[in-house]
């Protein structure tokens, strides 16, 4: 059997990870995997249980009983804790306000590590496309084709603020600024690590950076 293509993305928020990781999944018949929706999933199964999002060994304990599921389909996108459906709760800025707290905990980390590996080896598909902030450097440090997706802060800011009308462009643009400032503290996802290749989208339409991606898997195969 052929091995598993993996593409790793990783960027800031707002880059365009997601949207252009399950684009270029489409465009190559692989599957895709947004490993944010599992910090953003805890963090609102957090919550949901009334536990203190800042009492690392209060998550700790709710990974023992944590029945996350994800859709790596590009067009079967969902996510699930349990029986619950939570693909737009997770996204909501309540939730949004907690994750970094939660993406901090070590212990946290290297279980969802290990829970990211095993759906990367469920996938049924040729390839897979995995979009986070550690995967060139942790989750997936050998894949295929490795890449970091940035974009300047006005230009993620903007994205970010065209797609969340619930809060205003200021508001939007403090939080985006303040969880990448949190993130980069846990991980460092503004600067590539050796054999990553930076794919700057400030001056790409979406559908460029699509492309991009795509011309990279396809030359890195
Ligand atoms: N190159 C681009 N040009 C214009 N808009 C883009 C581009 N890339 C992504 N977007 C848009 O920016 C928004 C944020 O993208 P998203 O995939 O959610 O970013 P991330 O997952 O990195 O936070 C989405 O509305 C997406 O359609
Ligand atoms: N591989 C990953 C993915 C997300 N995260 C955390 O999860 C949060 C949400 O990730 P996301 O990809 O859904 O966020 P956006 O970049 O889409 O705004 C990030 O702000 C990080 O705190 C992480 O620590 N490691």
């Amino acid at each position: 059997m052929n091995a598993t293509t993996v593409v790793a993305i990783d960027g800031p928020a707002g880059s365009g990870k997601s949207s252009v990781s399950r684009a270029a999944a489409r465009a190559l018949g692989f599957s895709y995997q947004d490993t944010g929706a599992a910090y953003r999933a805890l963090a609102w199964t957090a919550l949901d249980r009334e536990v203190d999002t800042e009492n690392p060994a209060e998550l700790v304990a709710l990974l023992a009983d944590f029945p996350y599921s994800i859709g790596i389909h590009p067009d079967d996108y969902f996510v699930r804790v349990g029986a619950v459906d939570v693909t737009e709760a997770i996204r909501e800025p309540r939730v949004t306000a907690v994750v970094s707290a939660v993406a901090r905990v070590p212990e946290v980390r290297s279980f969802l590590v290990e829970l990211f590996r095993s759906v990367i080896r469920s996938t049924d598909r040729p390839g897979i496309i995995v979009e986070g902030r550690d995967i060139t450097t942790v989750v997936a440090p050998d894949a295929n084709a490795r890449i970091l997706l940035t974009a300047t802060e006005e230009a993620r800011m903007a994205r970010r603020s065209a797609e969340l009308s619930t809060e205003s462009a200021a508001k939007t643009a403090q939080q985006l600024s303040s969880r990448d400032a949190q993130d980069s503290k846990v991980v460092d996802f503004m600067n590539a690590a050796d054999g990553v290749v930076t794919i700057d989208s400030t001056e790409l339409d979406f559908d460029q950076t699509v492309q991009a991606v795509v011309d990279l898997v396809r030359t890195s195969d």
